[in-house]
């Protein structure tokens, strides 16, 4: 990598330190900061250990999974970074991983292969996201989760009914990450339109699967004036996004580092929120009233807890309006089936 490139990615991933550091603080000040990473060995989970690695804002950062976690963790801790590196592998090691965590981040479980929806993923996914918020309950009850596992149409509210039950939920402490959906937006958006992509804003609201991902391109800034056919193709490919990684990796699996970018930049702007780095606002898949469905991707205000506001749709064009109509009974049966799995086992 050039080095050009290096310090673009290492800015792109410190601005909340040095936003941190022109309001007063030194660098030493920035406070300590836990985060743990729950399949830090698969194809998400390496490069995003990386990623966070290279966040100066991470203090310690724990790597689980079931194998393998030795290996990366002595791998990723030899870079010099701020943060403390520790593996954690095996299930009697989770809770040594979840302790003290400020973050998690949650990319455990199978990924799509092609042919199969994100809801094929459910009876294996949705089994091993009980398991690893049933211990977040008990081990890091106050941590932020950013939930990546699919379907997170379905994990988010599994998560939720888990926390529910031990007595700590706290809707402001849980994400759906569809972080990745908004990076897509902004990039297909800048191909046509013939902007300058870091300018790029288009809030992705919905949730995380097929026609229930909704990226809202009347709201896309700089103005593209795109006609109606390109906004059309650009939400289809939005929408289709994860599957065009699906079957160009052709049996390998899904997107993993487009993914632990997005993950990076999420879990980053939660940490700059705990903070209290001002106006930090990102699309996520959270509890909320914004519609009729209980759960629901907009844009949210993230703070020293977590939520701190969730911010409405805004004006929809007509073609986003129906998009709204259309994906509701899809993304109210996923919810549905989350909250009946972790109620039923
Ligand atoms: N939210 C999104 O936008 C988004 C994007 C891409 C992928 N995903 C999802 O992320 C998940 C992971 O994808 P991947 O490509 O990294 O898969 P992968 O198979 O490469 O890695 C998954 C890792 O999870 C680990 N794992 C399985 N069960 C576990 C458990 N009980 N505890 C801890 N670790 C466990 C595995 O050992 C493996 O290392 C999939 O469900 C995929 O669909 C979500
Ligand atoms: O498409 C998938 O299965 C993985 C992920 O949800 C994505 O959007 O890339």
């Amino acid at each position: 990598m050039k080095p050009s490139i290096l310090r673009s990615v290492h800015s792109a991933l410190t601005r909340g330190s040095s936003q941190i550091s022109r309001r007063g603080y030194g660098s030493e000040a920035v406070p300590e900061r836990k985060v743990a990473i729950l399949g830090a060995a698969g194809g998400i989970g390496q490069p995003l250990s990386l990623l966070m690695k290279l966040n100066p804002l991470v203090s310690n950062l724990a790597l689980y999974d079931l194998a393998a976690t030795p290996g990366v963790a002595a791998d990723v801790s030899h870079i010099n970074t701020r943060s403390e590196v520790a593996g954690y592998q095996g299930e009697e090691e989770l809770g040594k991983a979840l302790e003290g965590s400020d973050v998690v981040i949650i990319p455990a479980g199978v990924p799509r292969k092609p042919g199969m929806t994100r809801d094929d993923l459910f009876n294996i996914n949705a089994g091993i996201v009980k398991n690893l918020c049933t211990a977040i309950a008990k081990y890091c009850p106050n941590a932020l989760v950013n939930m990546i596992s699919n379907p997170v149409n379905s994990t988010v509210p599994i998560a939720a009914e888990v926390f529910k039950k031990a007595g700590t939920y706290n809707e402001k402490r849980l994400f759906g990450v569809t972080t990745l959906d908004v990076v897509r937006a902004k990039t297909f958006y800048a191909g046509k339109a013939k902007v300058p992509v870091a300018e790029v804003i288009v809030p992705v609201v919905g949730g995380h699967a097929g026609i229930t991902i909704l990226p809202l391109f009347s709201q896309a800034t700089p103005n593209g004036n795109l006609t109606e056919e390109y906004i059309k193709a650009l939400t289809k490919r939005t929408q289709d996004g994860g599957t065009e990684v699906v079957e160009a990796k052709a049996g390998k699996g899904s997107a993993t580092l487009s993914m632990a970018y997005a993950g990076a930049i999420f879990a980053d702007a939660c940490l700059k929120g705990l903070n209290g780095v001002p106006d930090v606002v990102e699309c996520s898949f959270v509890q909320s009233s914004v519609t009729e469905l209980p759960f629901f991707a907009s844009k949210v205000r993230l703070g020293k807890n977590g939520v701190e506001e969730v911010l409405g749709l805004g004006p929809l064009s007509d073609f986003e309006k129906q998009g709204l109509e259309s994906l509701k009974p899809e993304l109210q049966s996923s919810i549905e089936k989350g909250i009946k799995f972790a109620n039923q086992s």
